[in-house]
């Protein structure tokens, strides 16, 4: 449901029915948050979509739910579950091998399987870093290279990576926000190196704003979400399927000319203020350095000033 000139309108799309007819899709993390939405727009535009998570029990009830949803809108999903943790190599080829193999080919593929805890980064562990920086850096190059490698190379094919609100750096996510630079930075090459290959990859940068129940539990609080609102421009959080319309643009024909590109949909919040944590009331002014000089009480600006 959305609000058109304040009129709610049942839709599930903007873009056309059957734009993604005979396609196949990966989408990691599809049964929950952003992926389920990503997924269900997807399907909605009769893409064949593969899920990929770490947990069965995530994967069959988000299917579950997808599928129920898809019937009321009339339409048949073709959805699929395969389980993979992103982190591990043999199960990254084997999801693309057996994707390809189910359905002789891959279209696109969307790395939005990720996630982080919170700690200030004197805390985090490397056990922690690692697993962080595995999830959401590795993983994304791990499928990259392997939907490249197995089919995209010879065929052309488009990928989706995710990144997130680190344009400032992200404090407090320290070990994500390195990944997810790192994410931008790796988008942007493989847009150049699979040019010749037909392959567009591009990302995604959501704002720290994306509210769904999974999410929001990571963290351990529901609520989570609502203090982003007040450091938004647009003065709200955003939904899941504003990240979803985005990708399906830069999946489509639409985005043909786009490459190593990464779109912010944060409502203008990585342009404002960053991000939700504050310096502490009492921290204190940092030491100044500044050139001893004859010259500095004649002139306080300093414009005479020497060695
Ligand atoms: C106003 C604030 C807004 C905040 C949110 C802003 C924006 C939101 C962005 C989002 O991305 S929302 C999506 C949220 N969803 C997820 O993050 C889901 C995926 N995340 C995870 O699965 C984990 O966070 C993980 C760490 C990436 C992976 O966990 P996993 O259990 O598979 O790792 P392990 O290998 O078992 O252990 C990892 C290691 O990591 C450390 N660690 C894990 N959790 C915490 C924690 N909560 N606090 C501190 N440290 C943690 C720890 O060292 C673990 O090892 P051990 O020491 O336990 O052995
Ligand atoms: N919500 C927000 O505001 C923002 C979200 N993002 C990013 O968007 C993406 C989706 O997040 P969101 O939907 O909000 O949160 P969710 O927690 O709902 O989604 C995270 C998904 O990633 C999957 N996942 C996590 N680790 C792995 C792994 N090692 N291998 C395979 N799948 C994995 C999870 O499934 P399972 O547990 O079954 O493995 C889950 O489906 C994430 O990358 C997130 O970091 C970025 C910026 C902001």
């Amino acid at each position: 449901m959305s609000l058109h000139h304040g009129k709610p309108l049942c839709v599930s799309s903007i873009f056309r029915p059957g734009l993604y007819d005979g396609q196949v899709a990966i989408v990691t993390g599809g049964a929950t948050g952003i992926g389920k939405g990503i997924t269900k727009e997807l399907l909605f535009l009769g893409c064949t979509v593969v899920i990929a998570s770490r947990k069965a029990d995530r994967l069959a009830d988000g299917a579950e739910e997808i599928r129920n949803w898809l019937q009321n809108t009339g339409r048949q999903a073709s959805l699929h579950v395969l389980q993979c943790n992103v982190r591990k190599e043999d199960e990254v080829k084997n999801l693309i091998s057996t994707t390809v193999r189910m359905f002789g080919k891959l279209d696109f593929l969307v790395n939005n399987g990720g996630g982080q805890f919170l700690s200030s980064t004197a805390d985090i562990r490397l056990k922690g870093w690692n697993a962080v920086v595995e999830t959401n850096l590795t993983g994304t190059f791990l499928l990259c290279r392997e939907a490249y490698n197995q089919w995209m190379k010879d065929h052309g094919g488009v990928i989706v990576n995710m990144a997130m609100d680190m344009w400032k750096g992200y404090p407090f996510m320290g070990h994500s926000g390195a990944a997810r630079a790192g994410v931008v930075n790796l988008t942007k090459t493989l847009g150049v190196e699979w040019a010749q290959s037909n392959v567009r990859v591009n990302a995604v940068a959501p704002g720290s704003s994306i509210a769904s129940p999974t999410a929001a539990a990571n963290y351990g609080n529901a609520n989570i979400f609502d203090a982003a609102a007040v450091n938004i421009p647009l003065k709200r959080t955003g939904t899941v399927e504003e990240v979803s319309s985005a990708v399906c643009f830069l999946l489509s024909p639409g985005a043909a000319f786009i490459t190593g590109e990464t779109i912010r949909i944060d409502g203008g919040q990585s342009f404002y203020i960053t991000p939700n944590f504050r310096l502490s009331e009492d921290s204190k002014p940092s030491d100044v350095y500044r050139w001893q000089s004859q010259f500095d009480s004649d002139h306080p600006t300093g414009t005479k000033s020497k060695l």
